[in-house]
């Protein structure tokens, strides 16, 4: 029997690799077995409203943005028999990575014909609802200043990194993570639902997003001259083994601080207030996941990736003209 899904196209994710994202639906998918509909967003929350008007008329709604956009329609597909599916075309894309989506489009476009499911856990932070990581500290402070910046992608995060890091100070937090109390000078503390931020870099490596367990990431207070140490080991899998760092595994956590806690939650700025509670939702997502002959894993992915993002960087000009031309209801594009 054919599925119904819906695309939800974040247009500003990223560094627009969505921008190509018609032709390869119309080139990749088996429109035998699935029938499509596509919608673009037109501000922040929209996917989340969109999500909300179509959960239950869909077999599965295909996030096409990076985690902020992930978030939204998952956030509205918690607890329904709608699954999340993802196109990765944002600057993180943490969840899909650790997922194993393809990172080039036309492969991710793929393996939705499989059709393949799988339950995994979410978060609730406070009011909120989190499949990926949220946070606190450094890595919040960074996702307050990335908002409306104009450079996105990889780039525009280490950018933003680099320039912050020097003047940041750690604060001191009092937890307690089921139950035990915990007081920390923290440089940043996650909550890990699946191991990545994004960008494979890995806050919790032996996160597993159906246990039924938040990975706890407390980054320490360290010396700045330990940045290089521990930028590797976030890159390297070995966070948990760096001296800085202690990992706790629970499903509840409750914070109660003296200022307003400044979150992020998969990567977008929020206020919590100064009172937090995270608490894990097991198994209460549909996920799409890719058949085993599409999962990339070989060292050579990330050139891979890197090289149709540099093409399409340079086809822009190209893509301009094509939407020009569909505008005129024309039908080819010439250089
Ligand atoms: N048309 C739109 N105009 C402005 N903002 C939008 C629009 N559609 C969605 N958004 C918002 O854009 C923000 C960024 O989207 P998203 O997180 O998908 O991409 P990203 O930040 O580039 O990737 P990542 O989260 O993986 O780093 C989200 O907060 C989303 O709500």
């Amino acid at each position: 029997m054919s599925k119904k899904i819906l695309f939800l196209i974040n247009p500003v994710s990223g560094i627009g690799k969505q921008r190509t994202i018609e032709k390869y639906i119309e080139s990749e998918l088996n429109k035998n077995i699935l029938s499509v509909d596509i919608a673009y967003t037109k501000f922040k929350g929209h996917a989340r409203e969109l999500t909300g008007n179509a959960v239950g008329q869909y077999d599965a709604i295909v996030a096409v943005g990076g985690d902020g956009t992930v978030n939204e329609v998952a956030s509205k597909l918690v607890g329904t028999q709608t699954a999340l599916a993802i196109i990765p075309t944002g600057s993180g894309n943490g969840l899909a990575r650790f997922m194993q989506i393809p990172m080039r489009i036309h492969k991710a476009i793929q393996s939705l014909n499989f059709f393949r499911e799988k339950k995994i856990d979410t978060m609730r932070v406070n009011q909120y609802c989190s499949v990926n990581v949220a946070g606190i500290g450094f890595d919040a402070h960074i996702s307050h200043n990335f908002e409306g910046k104009k450079l996105r992608g990889p780039l525009g995060y280490l950018q933003l990194i680099t320039t912050e890091f020097a003047g940041y100070q750690s604060d001191t937090y009092t937890l307690k993570i089921d139950g035990k109390e915990y007081r920390r000078k923290a440089f940043l503390i996650s909550f890990a639902n699946s191991s990545q931020y994004g960008n494979n870099i890995h806050i919790a490596p032996n996160a597993k997003i159906d246990d039924g367990l938040i990975d706890v990431s407390i980054i320490r207070d360290f010396p700045k001259f330990n940045a290089p140490a521990m930028i590797f080991s976030l890159l390297d899998k070995s966070i948990n083994k760096n001296d800085n760092d202690e990992i706790v595994r629970a499903k509840r956590v409750d914070i109660i601080h003296p200022t307003e806690l400044k979150a992020h939650i998969d990567g977008e700025p929020v206020s919590l207030g100064n009172k937090a509670t995270i608490e894990i939702n097991p198994l209460s997502l549909k996920v799409i996941i890719p058949p085993d002959h599409l999962i990339e894993n070989s060292i050579l992915d990330p050139i891979k990736e890197i090289i149709p993002n540099i093409q399409e960087s340079l086809n822009l000009e190209n893509i301009w003209k094509l939407k020009l031309m569909e505008g005129l209801s024309l039908k080819k594009v010439t250089k």
